[in-house]
């Protein structure tokens, strides 16, 4: 999915260099990498907040150099995003920030209501379903964000640190969502973390990022 993939932000030095590599659907993807090595620059890139430089990067069967905003608004329909800093919508209800997807990707409101009723389930959140981002603590806002991105059955989570300062619990949660996304909806899971779980459910590969290169680790 990358050939000769470089990033850099405007003329600044090269992050990613001449980068290859490629991610088969339905996989489960670690990137890790020391601290500025690169990893939300790739990530960012996957979902075409920064554009390639140079070579090739091919998401959802989208050439992301040089995309259309058509294009890509096509292919964000399709994708799911997880920062470490949440990004919900302050003002709107946690019900409500789950729903987003699926206003925009037009569900009937019945099966809007369940998906959204089923994902508070999951995150054990139910009973805050009428509270606003801020009433939350941090590892509830996390658990939002990710109902979030998967209610509308993404093809792809992208997920940036999405455990990085949660307590056991929020990060188990977590965890048992994205492994249940791609356990039973073959969602590609990619996830940028400095610490891999040791108790995962299910099969995954890793790749490093070094010196601007992501190697396969095996
Ligand atoms: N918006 C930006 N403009 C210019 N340079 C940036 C920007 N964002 C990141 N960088 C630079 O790109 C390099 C890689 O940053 P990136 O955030 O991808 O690293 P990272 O591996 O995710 O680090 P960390 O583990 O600390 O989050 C760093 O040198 C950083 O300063």
């Amino acid at each position: 999915m990358a050939q000769d993939l470089s990033l850099s932000y405007s003329n600044s030095e090269t992050i990613i260099n001449k980068a290859n590599f490629s991610i088969d659907s339905g996989s489960f993807i670690f990137i890790t990498g020391a601290s500025g090595s690169g990893k939300s620059t790739l990530l960012k890139s996957l979902y075409g907040a920064l554009k390639p430089k140079q070579g090739s990067l091919i998401v959802g069967g989208v050439e992301l150099r040089g995309v259309t905003s058509a294009k890509l608004n096509f292919l964000r329909r399709h994708v799911g995003i997880v920062f470490q800093d949440y990004k919900l919508v302050k003002e709107w209800t946690i019900e409500k920030n789950i729903m987003l997807p699926l206003i925009i990707n037009g569900y009937e409101k019945g099966v809007t209501q369940n998906q959204v009723d089923s994902l508070l389930k999951h995150v054990r959140l139910k009973h805050q379903a009428g509270k606003y981002p801020l009433e939350l603590s941090g590892g509830e806002q996390q658990r939002v964000a990710m109902a979030r991105a998967l209610a509308h059955n993404p093809i792809l989570i992208l997920a940036d640190e999405p455990t990085g300062n949660l307590d056991d619990y929020s990060s188990q949660l977590i965890w048992n969502l994205l492994e249940g996304a791609n356990e039973q909806l073959k969602t590609t899971v990619i996830v940028v973390t400095h610490n891999i779980p040791r108790n995962m459910n299910v099969a995954y590969k890793h790749f490093n990022i070094e010196y601007g290169s992501v190697h396969e680790v095996v």
